[in-house]
């Protein structure tokens, strides 16, 4: 037994994973031997959450039959509508209010009860619990703002269905594709903290409803999923400010802070999908005729490398293409739950499949000898 502390067990290798490859110095991703690059431009998120629940690309028949099974699953039963209304009511955070609400899903769900191990049943549950989430956010999003919901539909991607049902309407090409593409980009990322959490949950053989709430929850900090959101502030508080960028950068520096977006545990480079998300917010920004959240961003992105040598994660792009999109602040992680849940599932159908309880070692740095005093002569 090795007595060597690794805090944050950096670098600490405690599964083997067939889901995704991080070269952390080349800057690149892999989902099951596929590269982000050609997922990201050419298959649905329908597609890739068929490939790491199943191991494979769908073929046109089984991406016909998984995409209907999902979206047949949109609806939310009348009870849960309830409790996320009544957390919108209540101005509950966005996270917190997605982590109540996908917990409340078990009560209404027909495999809630199925030995946690059962695959064909994780697979189902895990589908409907995918399906709801964009339909929870959505919801609580318009009824926080003082409007309806807009019901599911059946007819539209799980990308477009989501604008739909946030905005009331129909998204356009644009909008759908570089939605879609988000989603892909943000499904898995080896044992981060959140798919490491649900795979802890897991691990005791809970269910995937307790997992899934874990790894929510630990998605919402800002050093990790919460980043996302703290990235397009910071944008917002440099535009306010009047300052150039990168003296807004050095000011935040300087006063001991961190600027959120950049660094990351695995990469020592650019992220893959920071760069694939900086094109998009690009060619956002020149549809709309201004390049001004872009500019900000890559000027604090030069300046950061030069002086720190820190390169941007994937929450640094993607807050500006989510800006540009006109998706309020305050949803973007929750948006980035909506699409991570795949990977927590696919990650804990492996844990389930080949378990071993996780539970590491402290050591114990306090006192071994104190005596003992009752209350009453304290
Ligand atoms: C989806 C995701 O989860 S991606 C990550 C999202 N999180 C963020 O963007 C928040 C900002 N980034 C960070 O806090 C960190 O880079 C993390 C948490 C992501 C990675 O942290 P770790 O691997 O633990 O690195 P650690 O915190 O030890 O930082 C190493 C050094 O870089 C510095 N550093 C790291 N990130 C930043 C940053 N964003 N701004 C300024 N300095 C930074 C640290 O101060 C430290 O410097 P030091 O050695 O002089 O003390
Ligand atoms: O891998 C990590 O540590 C953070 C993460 O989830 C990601 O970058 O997508």
């Amino acid at each position: 037994m090795s007595d060597e502390l690794k805090k944050g067990l950096e670098g600490v290798l405690v599964a083997e994973s067939e889901l995704s490859y991080i070269d952390g110095d080349a800057g690149e991703l892999i989902y099951r031997g596929y590269s982000i690059d050609d997922l990201a431009r050419d298959a649905s998120y329908e597609e890739v959450l068929y490939l790491l629940w199943h191991g494979h690309l769908p073929n046109s028949e089984e991406l016909a039959e998984f995409t209907e099974a999902m979206s047949a699953e949109r609806e939310l039963h009348d009870d849960v509508h309830d409790i996320v209304r009544s957390l919108a009511e209540a101005d509950e955070n966005p996270m917190a209010a997605l982590r109540t609400a996908v917990s409340s899903l078990s009560a209404h769900d027909p495999d809630a009860a199925a030995d946690p191990q059962d695959r064909d049943a994780n697979l189902q549950k895990g589908r409907r619990i995918t399906a709801k989430i964009p339909t929870i956010i959505a919801a609580f999003t318009r009824i926080r703002d003082g409007e309806e919901p807009v019901a599911p539909r059946e007819d539209l991607s799980h990308a477009e269905n989501f604008l739909y049902m946030l905005n009331g309407e129909e998204p356009d090409e644009v909008l759908a594709e570089t939605f879609d593409m988000a989603l892909v980009l943000h499904v898995d990322h080896g044992l981060n903290a959140s798919t490491f959490s649900s795979m802890v949950i897991s691990s005791t053989l809970a269910d995937l409803h307790s997992a899934i709430p874990g790894g929510i929850g630990a998605l919402s900090g800002s050093l990790h999923g919460g980043a996302n959101q703290d990235v397009m502030e910071a944008l917002l508080e440099l535009d306010e400010s009047g300052k150039e960028p990168v003296e807004w950068a050095k000011d935040k520096l300087e006063a001991g802070e961190r600027v959120p977006g950049f660094g990351h545990r695995v990469y020592n480079v650019k992220d893959p999908r920071a760069r694939i998300l900086s094109d998009k917010s690009k060619a956002l920004g020149e549809a709309a005729g201004s390049l001004k959240w872009f500019e900000y961003s890559t000027s604090i992105e030069d300046w950061m490398n030069e002086e720190k040598g820190l390169a941007p994660n994937v929450d640094f792009y993607s807050a500006s293409t989510y800006y540009q999109m006109g998706i309020p602040v305050d949803i973007y992680t929750p948006i980035f739950a909506m699409s991570r849940v795949g990977g927590w599932i696919a990650h804990i159908l492996e844990q389930y499949e080949d378990n071993r309880l996780i539970r590491p070692r402290g050591r114990y740095i306090g006192s071994t000898d104190e005596e003992f005093v009752p209350v009453e002569e304290r």
